[in-house]
């Protein structure tokens, strides 16, 4: 078999450091599982040391996964290494990863420690972690800014302290891809212990180069590359998941390497990060772009009619883009609606079977055909639902071009019925601003989007809200063939997540 390259995912640890991208721990949760599906190697899912909610949302994670190795990131602290531990000792395959920069602008100016100080407390804690368990993997953050020689050294006792891997991060974006061939190679030559490591990299997309970057590292001899979903992380990003997995899927002749990334489910992977984050993918996204597919002008329709090859390097297909095919209707029992969530990789349990099923008859009512899209949007939001404090009942709304919008509605809310009337700026606005006079509290309405998940008049609407209040962004979600109905869904939620969330955050504290 040929070698393997180890797929890192930082989706729930970089990928989080974005602004708007954090998620709570039900979200968590449900794309720690999906990376599992995606079949990662290994899943970052928080930095332990910075909150005790990261710290619980770690450790639900590393208690619910089974095939994937589950690390906490922790600084060169004592304390951080012993909250990491604690976060991932529950996981079949628990990793710590530590980290310390090594260039001499982060010593100096942000550690205010020496080159000696700083090799001397990586060495130290790389053994204090060993104490926990052997897996344990060593960045020198701000690497491509570092000295060579010094990463040699501190590489080299970092690995006869026990680190099992080895990161070279470029944590700015500064380098090239011909700069970071050369800069491994040399660090190897000076580092023999390295070759009884994994070489990982970590690459920032601050010049656009986070993929080009992994790539040629990989051909200087690493063997395990960090990436997050659709791109996200600290400031620009981080090298893209689905962008590297298919350039190694789709290049084997320059790249003959084994990787484990089940690409099938990338377009689902996704789809379910934009879901949770509200951050949605630009149309012209490499793989999992809306347009990355598409094809628009008549001599390359003219050439994919006669041989889709003539414009296409890769199918849809194997990314999990499927045809959109039909899969059940109204008249599908829970039996047939449950194999084809097993079809599609979902496992449920029976709560959220049941939740989900009654979800699918609510759509199969109104649509007249059920795709699979569908049943990824109806199944991916039921699994973030969160309790429902609020329960919306019915809305009316008047609403016209020479008229004031009025909205009527109807919430449930500890076991009554709460009704209010309020006008506004359309229907939406109207009905927003009567759920407010409910919720009893004024909240700043953020952001606010439509999508179709499907094409067609009957297309299921996607509605996103944010909201802001103290500070916290709250992202809600609703679905329905009504934009309307679908908006008023998503404003609920939202207020309930941040009810969620602030009762989790007293509970923590
Ligand atoms: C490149 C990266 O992505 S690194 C990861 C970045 N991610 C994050 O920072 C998100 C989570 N961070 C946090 O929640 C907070 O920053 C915490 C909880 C970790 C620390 O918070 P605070 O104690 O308030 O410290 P603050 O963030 O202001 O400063 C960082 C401190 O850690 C020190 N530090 C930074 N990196 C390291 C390291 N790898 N090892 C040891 N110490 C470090 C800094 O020198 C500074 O120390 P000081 O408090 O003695 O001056
Ligand atoms: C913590 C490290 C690996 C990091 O995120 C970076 O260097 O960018
Ligand atoms: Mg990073």
């Amino acid at each position: 078999m040929s070698k393997l390259i180890k797929i890192f995912d930082t989706t729930l640890r970089d990928g989080e450091q974005s602004p708007g991208c954090s998620m709570n721990l039900k979200e968590k949760l449900q794309l720690a599982r999906q990376l599992e599906r995606l079949n990662v190697d290994i899943i970052e899912a928080g930095f332990a040391a910075a909150s005790p909610g990261d710290l619980l949302a770690i450790k639900e994670v590393a208690g619910v996964i089974e095939n994937t190795t589950v690390a906490s990131l922790a600084r060169t602290h004592k304390d951080d290494i012993d909250k990491a531990w604690e976060a991932v000792k529950d996981a079949v395959s628990p990793r710590i990863h530590t980290f310390i920069a090594t260039s001499p602008i982060h010593m100096e100016y942000k550690l205010k420690m020496s080159p000696e100080a700083v090799m001397d407390r990586a060495e130290e804690m790389v053994k204090y972690a060993k104490k926990y368990l052997s897996n344990i993997e060593f960045s020198a953050e701000d690497a491509t800014r570092s000295d060579v020689d010094f990463l040699a050294k501190i590489f080299t006792r970092v690995i006869n302290a026990g680190a099992t891997t080895i990161n070279i991060p470029d944590t700015v974006g500064y380098t090239t891809p011909e700069e970071y061939y050369d800069f491994i190679s040399k660090i190897r030559s000076k580092c023999p212990a390295l070759d009884k490591v994994d070489i990982s990299v970590h690459c920032h997309n601050d010049l656009g180069l986070g993929v080009a970057n992994s790539l040629a590292a990989i051909r200087a001899g690493a063997t395990q590359i960090e990436c997050t979903i659709n791109g996200i992380g600290e400031r620009a990003g981080n090298a893209s998941l689905e962008e590297i997995a298919m350039v190694l899927n789709t290049r084997k002749d320059i790249y003959p390497y084994t990787v484990n990334i089940d690409t099938k489910q990338i377009m689902r992977s996704s789809e379910l990060l934009s879901s949770i984050t509200g951050v949605k993918v630009q149309p012209n996204k490499a793989i999992v772009g809306a347009n990355a597919f598409a094809h628009e002008s008549g001599i390359h329709q003219h050439g994919v009619l006669n041989n889709k090859e003539t414009y296409e390097i890769m199918t849809p297909e194997s990314i999990g883009l499927h045809e959109n095919k039909l899969v059940l209707g109204k008249h599908s029992g829970k039996h047939a609606f449950n194999d084809k969530l097993v079809a599609m990789g979902y496992n449920l349990d029976k709560e959220e079977l049941a939740a989900a099923f009654t979800r699918f008859k609510e759509v199969a009512d109104k649509k007249k055909e059920v795709h699979e899209r569908d049943i990824d949007a109806i199944v991916s939001r039921q699994n973030i639902a969160v309790p429902k404090e609020f329960e919306l009942e019915r809305f009316v709304i008047n609403s016209g071009n020479t008229i004031t919008s009025t909205a009527i509605v109807n919430i449930r809310t500890n076991n009554r019925t709460v009704e209010k009337v309020a006008t506004g700026d359309g229907p939406i606005d109207a009905a927003f601003k009567a759920i407010e006079k409910i919720v009893g509290r004024k909240l700043k309405l953020e952001d606010w989007s439509m999508d179709a998940v499907t094409e067609g008049k009957d297309a299921l609407g996607d509605a996103t809200v944010k909201l802001r209040d103290n500070g916290h962004v709250y992202i809600g979600r609703g679905l329905s063939t009504d934009i309307v109905e679908a908006s008023v869904k998503a404003y609920v939620n939202a207020v309930n997540k941040m009810k969620f969330e602030e009762k989790q955050e007293q509970e923590i504290s």
